[in-house]
């Protein structure tokens, strides 16, 4: 509930069913309405930033709903990629209600056509992340296996695709399907790194999507990232990327990025939409991807952690 004295309140009892995760560039989503910031914690401990509860009110649907938003890399940018707590993350906003998560990101293009500023909707990913980061939740005595053929839900997916027509700029576009190729970083990709990942027909890079988007989906939550293209790498012949060139795009697109959000929320809040929105198709599913693990194996510390995200679940 909003608090009347002007300051977010701290606890929010409706659901939300939406959630956006910002990235570099994107701390914050002021042209929403604040009503709620929360602290929660979680077994795998805190997430990145606060949660900020806001409302958008759709002028397409006349509705207000309420969206879950989170800063992947902190309030400031102060968590490397390899030190975001993506299971705190990801299993706060599920604790919240979250089903649907649009995600941001700042990527390197790997191909020509991706020029800087333009947006992308992967829907495959190679992982080259080094497993330095916690990545599953079915660990320490219970095991469990999702599906990960296609990373990204393919409905929302559709979706955000659709929404295209709200980025302004003539020469800004957005383009349909891709590879994501997810490094580990922090540092830049070698040349050679480069060019092989353009080699293989990789469409952007980024040091973000893994684990976030394996988690999401054993957390039964439908999640698309939204890549907004900041450089073009280094196998180029441009200008090799800095962060100079990544926090200037970012800045100069992050109205698009608003805009963009704007129309997928106003999608999402049709009536036609409300089984998506709450992840209908993939409830239920970890129940049997996480029951591998014969009951005499399970360790009760693992299945006190699953209980807490998957009530009901496993015993
Ligand atoms: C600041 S350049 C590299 C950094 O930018 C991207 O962050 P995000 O995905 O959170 O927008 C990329 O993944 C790297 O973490
Ligand atoms: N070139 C690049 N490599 C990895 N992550 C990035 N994020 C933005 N640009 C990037």
């Amino acid at each position: 509930m909003a608090s009347n004295v002007g300051e977010p309140a701290k606890v929010y009892n409706d659901p939300i069913y939406a959630g956006i995760i910002g990235g570099t560039g994107l701390q914050s989503f002021s042209s929403f309405v604040p009503v709620a910031t929360l602290n929660p914690t979680t077994p795998w401990g805190n997430p990145s930033s606060p949660i900020s509860v806001l409302h958008y009110h759709s002028p397409v649907t006349s509705t207000t709903i309420p969206v879950a938003f989170l800063s992947r890399h902190g309030l400031h940018h102060e968590l490397a990629p390899h030190e975001v707590p993506s299971r705190a993350n990801i299993a706060a906003l599920r604790t919240l209600g979250v089903r649907t998560i649009v995600a941001f990101s700042a990527v390197g293009s790997l191909q020509e056509d991706l020029k800087p500023r333009d947006f992308l909707i992967p829907d495959q990913i190679i992982d080259r992340t080094k497993g330095v980061r916690p990545f599953t939740f079915f660990e320490g005595g219970m095991v469990g296996h999702v599906g990960f053929g296609d990373p990204f839900d393919e409905a929302l997916g559709k979706i955000v695709s659709k929404c295209g027509h709200s980025l302004i700029g003539d020469e800004v576009k957005l383009h349909n399907g891709g590879t994501l190729v997810c490094m580990e970083g922090p540092q830049f990709s070698t040349r050679a790194e480069s060019n092989l990942y353009h080699s293989w027909g990789g469409t952007a890079i980024n040091m973000s999507v893994i684990p976030e988007a394996k988690l999401a989906r054993e957390a039964e939550i439908a999640y698309q990232m939204i890549c907004m293209s900041t450089d073009y790498d280094c196998w180029h012949t441009s200008e090799a990327v800095t962060v100079e060139m990544v926090i200037g795009n970012m800045k100069a697109n992050a109205d698009n990025a608003r805009r963009l959000v704007g129309a997928v929320l106003d999608e999402l809040s049709k009536e036609e939409h409300q089984e998506l929105v709450r992840a209908k198709h993939l409830e239920g599913q970890v129940k049997f991807a996480g029951t591998v693990t014969g009951k005499e194996g399970r360790s009760k510390e693992a299945l006190e952690r699953l209980h807490w995200l998957f009530p009901g679940y496993f015993t």
